[in-house]
């Protein structure tokens, strides 16, 4: 159903993307990509500079940054059937954006996934204007390569592009800091840095194959009177941590909020 893919826009996000699907065995004839920055993609695809003539395709995967859509809109359109369903990976760009941009798709689906769909493992939150079934579990068959593909209510998706999208930017922030903070008192930087990622590889590996969730998993760290609840003192005080880590999603949630508005006017 999903066969034959057209990927206009072949940068982090959708590289990422075929990465992923490459590296599953998805049989490179599917896709067609589109990108006038690149001559090669992923795994030495071929990459055309401009959108072909024309040509029928199951799905068109939109790669695009949200700002360059309404000028790409209605070359895409061409391509676009009654058989084609679009799928955009576009941040704050909503269902009834793209049915104006693409009146004749069979569907239109929001995809949020972030660059960890690369290893496969990435959270892939879809949104879609369309009650087919069948449709539906095409989309998620497509994507289970790449993570854990799960419909949410478009109205949470400025929340979930937060959480799951910019997610990994915020996280590598936090191993940055760790590494930069062992620096600060007394550890070589490159020390640091070797240290503090393989912990928090080795922390998420456990916390994804645990039984126990990360709060009980924290408490299983911290000996009573020891090292780590000293530490975490500091984090739990006054919920420094908990306040930061509310007001950067909101932020980022709030972003989305205006693309989104932005666009829609
Ligand atoms: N990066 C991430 O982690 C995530 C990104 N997203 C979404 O994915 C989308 C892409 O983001 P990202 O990959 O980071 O951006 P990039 O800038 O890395 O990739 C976008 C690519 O599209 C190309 N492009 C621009 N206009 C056209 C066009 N008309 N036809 C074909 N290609 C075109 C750009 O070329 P040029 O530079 O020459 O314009 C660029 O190579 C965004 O909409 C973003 O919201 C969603 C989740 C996570
Ligand atoms: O920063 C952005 O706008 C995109 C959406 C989520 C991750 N990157």
């Amino acid at each position: 159903m999903l066969e034959s893919i057209l990927i206009v826009g072949c940068g982090n996000m959708a590289g990422a993307m075929v990465e992923g699907w490459l590296a599953d065995g998805l049989n490179p004839s599917r896709l067609t990509i589109v990108d006038p920055l690149r001559t090669e993609g992923p795994g030495g695809m071929p990459v055309l500079p401009a959108l072909p003539e024309d040509g029928t395709f199951d799905a068109v995967l939109l790669g695009i940054k949200p700002q360059n859509l309404a000028e790409a809109a209605p070359g895409i359109a061409a391509l676009v059937g009654e058989g084609t369903t679009v799928l955009s990976l576009l941040a704050g760009i909503e269902l009834a954006v793209l049915q104006r941009h693409f009146p004749a798709a069979r569907a239109r689906v929001r995809v949020m996934p972030n660059l960890a769909v690369a290893l496969g493992k990435a959270p892939i939150a879809l949104a879609t204007d369309s009650t087919d079934e069948a449709l539906a579990a095409a989309v998620v068959g497509l994507m289970q390569p790449l993570g854990t593909p799960e419909w949410i209510g478009e109205d949470k998706f400025d929340l979930v592009t937060a959480l799951a999208g910019s997610g990994p930017a915020f996280v590598y922030r936090f191993i940055d800091a760790l590494g930069a903070a062992a620096t600060r008192l007394g550890l070589p930087e490159e020390q640091a840095r070797r240290l503090a990622l393989a912990m928090v590889e080795g922390a998420s590996a456990l916390a994804a194959a645990s039984p126990h969730d990360p709060g009980k998993l924290a408490d299983m760290v911290a000996s009573k009177g020891g090292v780590t609840r000293a530490g975490l003192d500091v984090l739990d005080n006054g919920e420094a941590l908990g306040r930061v880590v509310i007001d950067t999603l909101r932020a980022a949630r709030d972003r989305s909020a205006e693309m989104a508005r932005e666009a829609r006017d």
